[in-house]
Protein backbone atom coordinates (compact mmCIF):
# COMPACT_ATOMS: atom_id res chain seq x y z
CA UNK A 1 0.00 0.00 0.00
CA UNK A 2 1.32 3.89 -1.31
CA UNK A 3 1.21 6.12 2.23
CA UNK A 4 -0.95 8.45 2.93
CA UNK A 5 0.46 12.49 2.73
CA UNK A 6 -1.76 15.54 3.26
CA UNK A 7 -1.09 18.99 2.66
CA UNK A 8 -0.37 21.22 6.04
CA UNK A 9 -2.90 23.86 5.02
CA UNK A 10 -6.40 23.52 3.55
CA UNK A 11 -7.89 26.66 2.78
CA UNK A 12 -11.92 26.66 3.49
CA UNK A 13 -14.71 29.08 3.18
CA UNK A 14 -14.04 31.38 6.22
CA UNK A 15 -11.68 29.08 8.00
CA UNK A 16 -8.40 26.84 7.52
CA UNK A 17 -7.76 23.19 8.41
CA UNK A 18 -4.65 23.00 9.66
CA UNK A 19 -2.53 19.33 9.86
CA UNK A 20 -0.27 19.30 12.93
CA UNK A 21 1.85 15.92 12.58
CA UNK A 22 3.44 13.85 15.10
CA UNK A 23 7.33 13.62 15.66
CA UNK A 24 9.86 11.27 16.72
CA UNK A 25 13.10 12.13 18.58
CA UNK A 26 15.60 10.31 16.40
CA UNK A 27 18.29 11.01 19.03
CA UNK A 28 18.16 12.49 22.40
CA UNK A 29 20.96 13.95 24.60
CA UNK A 30 20.52 15.56 27.46
CA UNK A 31 23.88 17.99 28.14
CA UNK A 32 23.05 18.78 31.82
CA UNK A 33 20.06 20.82 34.03
CA UNK A 34 19.84 24.59 33.76
CA UNK A 35 19.87 27.23 36.55
CA UNK A 36 16.01 27.96 35.43
CA UNK A 37 15.12 24.17 36.29
CA UNK A 38 14.88 23.20 32.60
CA UNK A 39 17.45 20.62 31.00
CA UNK A 40 19.43 21.99 28.03
CA UNK A 41 19.38 19.02 25.73
CA UNK A 42 20.74 17.97 21.90
CA UNK A 43 18.35 16.22 19.94
CA UNK A 44 16.83 15.42 16.14
CA UNK A 45 13.33 15.30 15.50
CA UNK A 46 11.53 13.89 12.52
CA UNK A 47 7.98 14.72 11.94
CA UNK A 48 6.11 11.48 10.65
CA UNK A 49 2.78 11.26 8.65
CA UNK A 50 0.28 10.82 11.27
CA UNK A 51 -1.75 13.81 11.98
CA UNK A 52 -4.03 16.04 14.64
CA UNK A 53 -6.59 18.60 12.50
CA UNK A 54 -7.33 22.21 13.88
CA UNK A 55 -10.39 23.84 12.04
CA UNK A 56 -9.99 27.27 12.69
CA UNK A 57 -13.11 29.22 11.59
CA UNK A 58 -13.78 33.09 12.01
CA UNK A 59 -17.34 33.50 14.30
CA UNK A 60 -18.79 36.65 15.40
CA UNK A 61 -16.61 36.91 19.21
CA UNK A 62 -14.82 35.44 21.77
CA UNK A 63 -12.56 31.95 21.71
CA UNK A 64 -14.27 28.68 21.01
CA UNK A 65 -12.82 25.20 21.51
CA UNK A 66 -14.33 22.05 20.87
CA UNK A 67 -12.31 18.67 21.00
CA UNK A 68 -13.30 15.08 19.03
CA UNK A 69 -11.73 12.09 17.51
CA UNK A 70 -10.17 8.94 19.22
CA UNK A 71 -8.34 10.99 22.12
CA UNK A 72 -8.16 13.37 24.92
CA UNK A 73 -7.63 16.71 25.04
CA UNK A 74 -8.40 19.65 27.53
CA UNK A 75 -11.36 21.74 26.31
CA UNK A 76 -10.85 25.05 28.01
CA UNK A 77 -8.08 28.00 28.06
CA UNK A 78 -5.34 25.16 29.87
CA UNK A 79 -5.33 23.35 25.97
CA UNK A 80 -2.08 25.27 24.01
CA UNK A 81 -4.47 25.99 21.13
CA UNK A 82 -6.39 28.27 23.16
CA UNK A 83 -2.99 29.97 24.94
CA UNK A 84 -1.66 30.10 21.61
CA UNK A 85 -4.12 32.30 20.30
CA UNK A 86 -4.67 34.37 23.29
CA UNK A 87 -0.80 35.45 22.65
CA UNK A 88 -1.21 35.29 19.12
CA UNK A 89 -3.56 38.11 19.51
CA UNK A 90 -2.02 39.80 21.87
CA UNK A 91 1.27 40.24 20.00
CA UNK A 92 -1.07 41.08 16.91
CA UNK A 93 -2.90 43.76 18.74
CA UNK A 94 -6.03 42.17 17.55
CA UNK A 95 -9.41 40.30 18.81
CA UNK A 96 -11.23 38.29 16.82
CA UNK A 97 -13.68 35.57 17.28
CA UNK A 98 -12.59 32.15 16.45
CA UNK A 99 -14.08 28.63 16.63
CA UNK A 100 -11.31 25.94 17.11
CA UNK A 101 -12.45 22.11 16.47
CA UNK A 102 -9.57 19.73 17.11
CA UNK A 103 -9.95 16.03 15.96
CA UNK A 104 -7.15 14.62 17.82
CA UNK A 105 -6.23 11.51 16.52
CA UNK A 106 -2.51 11.67 17.88
CA UNK A 107 -2.18 10.55 22.14
CA UNK A 108 -0.97 13.37 24.56
CA UNK A 109 1.63 12.06 27.10
CA UNK A 110 3.45 9.89 24.37
CA UNK A 111 6.71 11.58 23.60
CA UNK A 112 5.17 12.51 19.55
CA UNK A 113 4.73 15.94 20.89
CA UNK A 114 0.83 16.29 19.55
CA UNK A 115 0.15 18.46 22.04
CA UNK A 116 3.11 21.14 21.33
CA UNK A 117 2.10 20.20 17.42
CA UNK A 118 -1.23 21.69 18.18
CA UNK A 119 0.21 24.71 19.71
CA UNK A 120 2.25 25.40 15.86
CA UNK A 121 -0.65 24.89 13.97
CA UNK A 122 -2.87 27.06 15.71
CA UNK A 123 0.09 30.23 15.46
CA UNK A 124 0.20 29.57 12.25
CA UNK A 125 -3.51 29.16 11.26
CA UNK A 126 -4.20 32.07 12.73
CA UNK A 127 -1.56 34.00 11.44
CA UNK A 128 -2.91 32.17 8.04
CA UNK A 129 -6.52 32.67 8.28
CA UNK A 130 -6.21 36.44 9.49
CA UNK A 131 -3.70 37.67 7.42
CA UNK A 132 -1.65 39.16 10.68
CA UNK A 133 1.64 38.87 8.89
CA UNK A 134 3.58 37.73 12.25
CA UNK A 135 7.08 36.95 10.96
CA UNK A 136 9.08 33.67 11.19
CA UNK A 137 10.59 35.18 14.07
CA UNK A 138 7.70 36.18 15.97
CA UNK A 139 5.83 32.93 15.24
CA UNK A 140 8.55 30.86 16.81
CA UNK A 141 9.16 33.31 19.85
CA UNK A 142 5.55 32.81 21.07
CA UNK A 143 5.98 29.08 20.12
CA UNK A 144 8.31 28.69 22.46
CA UNK A 145 7.44 30.39 25.26
CA UNK A 146 4.49 28.27 25.01
CA UNK A 147 6.41 24.53 25.31
CA UNK A 148 9.97 23.64 24.50
CA UNK A 149 9.23 21.73 21.30
CA UNK A 150 6.97 24.17 19.53
CA UNK A 151 9.29 25.91 17.59
CA UNK A 152 10.08 22.42 15.78
CA UNK A 153 6.66 21.96 14.67
CA UNK A 154 6.87 25.70 12.27
CA UNK A 155 9.73 24.05 10.14
CA UNK A 156 11.24 20.95 9.63
CA UNK A 157 10.65 18.18 8.82
CA UNK A 158 13.92 17.15 10.36
CA UNK A 159 16.03 19.68 12.68
CA UNK A 160 18.68 19.82 15.24
CA UNK A 161 17.44 21.19 18.39
CA UNK A 162 19.31 22.50 21.22
CA UNK A 163 18.71 24.73 24.41
CA UNK A 164 15.68 23.75 25.62
CA UNK A 165 14.57 22.10 22.50
CA UNK A 166 13.20 25.84 20.88
CA UNK A 167 16.62 26.46 19.25
CA UNK A 168 16.35 25.03 15.54
CA UNK A 169 18.70 24.16 12.72
CA UNK A 170 17.08 22.69 9.73
CA UNK A 171 17.97 19.57 8.19
CA UNK A 172 18.45 19.63 4.39
CA UNK A 173 18.72 16.36 4.29
CA UNK A 174 16.06 14.57 1.48
CA UNK A 175 16.54 11.03 3.44
CA UNK A 176 13.32 8.97 3.16
CA UNK A 177 12.03 6.60 6.29
CA UNK A 178 9.71 3.76 7.05
CA UNK A 179 8.70 3.04 10.99
CA UNK A 180 6.74 1.12 12.50
CA UNK A 181 5.63 3.04 15.39
CA UNK A 182 4.55 1.23 19.02
CA UNK A 183 1.83 2.84 21.02
CA UNK A 184 1.85 1.53 24.45
CA UNK A 185 -1.66 1.88 26.64
CA UNK A 186 0.35 4.11 28.93
CA UNK A 187 0.78 7.79 29.39
CA UNK A 188 3.68 9.63 30.60
CA UNK A 189 4.23 12.50 32.55
CA UNK A 190 7.34 15.03 30.47
CA UNK A 191 8.15 16.42 33.58
CA UNK A 192 8.51 13.61 35.77
CA UNK A 193 10.62 11.53 33.77
CA UNK A 194 13.42 14.88 33.59
CA UNK A 195 12.56 15.07 37.59
CA UNK A 196 13.53 11.70 37.70
CA UNK A 197 16.43 11.70 35.37
CA UNK A 198 20.61 11.48 36.87
CA UNK A 199 23.20 12.65 34.74
CA UNK A 200 26.08 11.15 33.38
CA UNK A 201 28.44 13.17 32.24
CA UNK A 202 30.71 11.04 30.49
CA UNK A 203 28.19 9.07 28.88
CA UNK A 204 26.74 12.52 27.57
CA UNK A 205 30.34 13.17 26.57
CA UNK A 206 30.97 10.04 24.32
CA UNK A 207 27.46 9.88 23.03
CA UNK A 208 27.69 13.71 22.01
CA UNK A 209 30.98 12.84 19.94
CA UNK A 210 29.14 10.03 18.38
CA UNK A 211 26.32 11.85 17.30
CA UNK A 212 27.62 15.72 16.45
CA UNK A 213 29.99 13.30 14.08
CA UNK A 214 27.09 11.95 12.36
CA UNK A 215 25.39 15.28 11.92
CA UNK A 216 28.26 16.94 10.61
CA UNK A 217 28.69 14.25 7.70
CA UNK A 218 25.12 14.44 7.51
CA UNK A 219 24.47 10.94 8.10
CA UNK A 220 21.16 11.69 9.66
CA UNK A 221 19.31 8.72 7.97
CA UNK A 222 21.28 6.47 10.89
CA UNK A 223 20.18 8.58 14.13
CA UNK A 224 16.97 6.21 14.50
CA UNK A 225 18.48 2.39 14.15
CA UNK A 226 21.28 3.74 17.02
CA UNK A 227 18.86 4.76 18.95
CA UNK A 228 20.38 6.98 21.61
CA UNK A 229 17.83 8.41 23.80
CA UNK A 230 19.40 9.63 27.06
CA UNK A 231 15.62 10.34 29.00
CA UNK A 232 15.20 6.15 28.14
CA UNK A 233 16.25 5.17 31.38
CA UNK A 234 14.33 7.66 33.82
CA UNK A 235 11.62 6.89 31.90
CA UNK A 236 11.85 2.92 31.86
CA UNK A 237 12.93 3.36 35.73
CA UNK A 238 9.21 5.08 36.21
CA UNK A 239 7.25 2.79 34.02
CA UNK A 240 8.73 -0.60 34.11
CA UNK A 241 5.60 -2.16 31.62
CA UNK A 242 7.63 0.13 28.96
CA UNK A 243 10.89 -1.19 30.28
CA UNK A 244 9.94 -4.61 29.78
CA UNK A 245 8.15 -4.33 26.17
CA UNK A 246 11.04 -2.77 24.76
CA UNK A 247 13.41 -5.52 25.36
CA UNK A 248 10.70 -8.26 24.45
CA UNK A 249 9.69 -6.01 21.07
CA UNK A 250 13.79 -5.70 20.60
CA UNK A 251 14.84 -9.01 20.72
CA UNK A 252 12.16 -10.34 18.37
CA UNK A 253 11.72 -7.40 15.74
CA UNK A 254 13.55 -6.37 12.72
CA UNK A 255 15.39 -3.54 14.25
CA UNK A 256 16.09 -2.02 17.15
CA UNK A 257 13.49 -0.32 19.31
CA UNK A 258 14.01 3.15 20.55
CA UNK A 259 12.04 5.79 23.12
CA UNK A 260 10.21 8.42 21.31
CA UNK A 261 11.46 11.55 23.38
CA UNK A 262 10.04 11.36 27.63
CA UNK A 263 7.92 8.22 26.53
CA UNK A 264 5.72 6.17 25.85
CA UNK A 265 5.83 5.66 22.17
CA UNK A 266 8.89 4.16 20.89
CA UNK A 267 9.76 3.15 17.03
CA UNK A 268 11.39 0.73 14.65
CA UNK A 269 13.06 1.78 11.84
CA UNK A 270 11.88 -0.25 8.71
CA UNK A 271 12.49 1.18 5.60
CA UNK A 272 14.27 -1.68 3.96
CA UNK A 273 12.40 -4.40 5.89
CA UNK A 274 10.20 -6.49 3.68
CA UNK A 275 6.12 -5.82 3.87
CA UNK A 276 5.33 -9.70 5.22
CA UNK A 277 8.33 -9.21 8.06
CA UNK A 278 6.48 -6.01 9.31
CA UNK A 279 3.13 -7.23 9.13
CA UNK A 280 4.77 -10.40 11.12
CA UNK A 281 6.08 -8.04 13.55
CA UNK A 282 3.00 -6.13 13.84
CA UNK A 283 0.74 -8.95 14.69
CA UNK A 284 3.18 -10.44 17.29
CA UNK A 285 3.43 -7.10 18.82
CA UNK A 286 -0.82 -7.07 19.12
CA UNK A 287 -1.21 -10.40 19.83
CA UNK A 288 1.92 -11.40 22.69
CA UNK A 289 2.08 -8.32 23.88
CA UNK A 290 -1.52 -6.09 23.91
CA UNK A 291 0.04 -3.32 22.01
CA UNK A 292 -1.04 -1.54 19.25
CA UNK A 293 1.46 -0.30 16.51
CA UNK A 294 1.15 1.97 12.93
CA UNK A 295 3.12 1.79 9.93
CA UNK A 296 4.66 5.71 9.71
CA UNK A 297 6.63 7.48 6.83
CA UNK A 298 8.61 10.57 6.92
CA UNK A 299 6.21 13.21 6.36
CA UNK A 300 7.33 15.88 3.16
CA UNK A 301 6.78 19.00 5.34
C1 LIG B 1 11.09 15.24 26.00
C2 LIG B 1 10.77 16.03 24.77
C3 LIG B 1 11.80 15.67 23.69
O1 LIG B 1 11.47 16.18 22.43
O2 LIG B 1 9.51 15.76 24.16
P1 LIG B 1 8.20 14.91 24.64
O3 LIG B 1 8.62 13.58 25.14
O4 LIG B 1 7.50 15.72 25.72
O5 LIG B 1 7.34 14.81 23.41
C4 LIG B 1 10.84 17.55 25.04
O6 LIG B 1 12.09 17.90 25.59
C5 LIG B 1 9.74 18.07 25.93
O7 LIG B 1 9.27 19.24 25.37
P2 LIG B 1 7.84 19.88 25.78
O8 LIG B 1 6.83 18.78 25.94
O9 LIG B 1 7.54 20.97 24.81
O10 LIG B 1 8.20 20.41 27.22
P3 LIG B 1 7.69 21.72 28.00
O11 LIG B 1 6.20 21.76 27.90
O12 LIG B 1 8.48 22.90 27.57
O13 LIG B 1 8.13 21.34 29.48
C6 LIG B 1 7.49 20.33 30.25
C7 LIG B 1 8.37 20.04 31.45
O14 LIG B 1 9.50 19.24 31.04
C8 LIG B 1 10.70 19.65 31.65
N1 LIG B 1 11.68 20.03 30.61
C9 LIG B 1 11.26 20.25 29.32
C10 LIG B 1 12.20 20.56 28.33
C11 LIG B 1 13.56 20.64 28.70
N2 LIG B 1 14.48 20.94 27.80
N3 LIG B 1 13.93 20.43 29.98
C12 LIG B 1 13.02 20.11 30.94
O15 LIG B 1 13.40 19.91 32.11
C13 LIG B 1 10.33 20.83 32.57
O16 LIG B 1 10.15 20.29 33.85
C14 LIG B 1 9.00 21.30 32.06
O17 LIG B 1 8.20 21.79 33.09
N1 LIG C 1 -3.78 20.34 22.32
C1 LIG C 1 -3.46 19.50 23.32
N2 LIG C 1 -3.50 18.17 23.12
C2 LIG C 1 -3.18 17.32 24.10
N3 LIG C 1 -2.79 17.68 25.34
C3 LIG C 1 -2.73 19.01 25.61
C4 LIG C 1 -3.08 19.97 24.61
N4 LIG C 1 -2.91 21.18 25.16
C5 LIG C 1 -2.47 21.00 26.41
N5 LIG C 1 -2.36 19.69 26.72
C6 LIG C 1 -1.83 19.13 27.98
O1 LIG C 1 -0.49 18.66 27.70
C7 LIG C 1 -0.29 17.36 28.24
C8 LIG C 1 0.55 16.51 27.27
O2 LIG C 1 1.79 17.11 27.04
P1 LIG C 1 3.11 16.23 26.87
O3 LIG C 1 3.31 15.38 28.07
O4 LIG C 1 4.21 17.16 26.46
O5 LIG C 1 2.70 15.23 25.72
P2 LIG C 1 3.49 14.75 24.46
O6 LIG C 1 4.83 14.30 24.94
O7 LIG C 1 2.67 13.64 23.92
O8 LIG C 1 3.56 15.95 23.59
C9 LIG C 1 -1.67 16.75 28.40
O9 LIG C 1 -1.70 15.96 29.54
C10 LIG C 1 -2.60 17.95 28.51
O10 LIG C 1 -2.91 18.23 29.86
Amino acid sequence: MSPEFKEQFEDIEGGVVVRAPAKINLSLLIAGKREDGFHEIETVMAKVNWYDELLIERIESGIELFCEGPYWAPEGPENLVWRACRRVFDEAGVEYGVRFTLRKNIPAGTGLGSASSDCAAAVMGLDRLFDLGLSRGQQMRIGGELGSDVPFFMGGPVAYCTGRGEKIDEKRCNFFFKTILLLPDVTVSTKKVYENYHHDEDEYRRLHGEISQYIAENRIDLLGSICENMLAASCFDLYPRLSDLKSRSGSLGPGRVCLSGSGSAMYCMVTDVEEHEIEDFQSMLRERMGCESLLLYSNRW
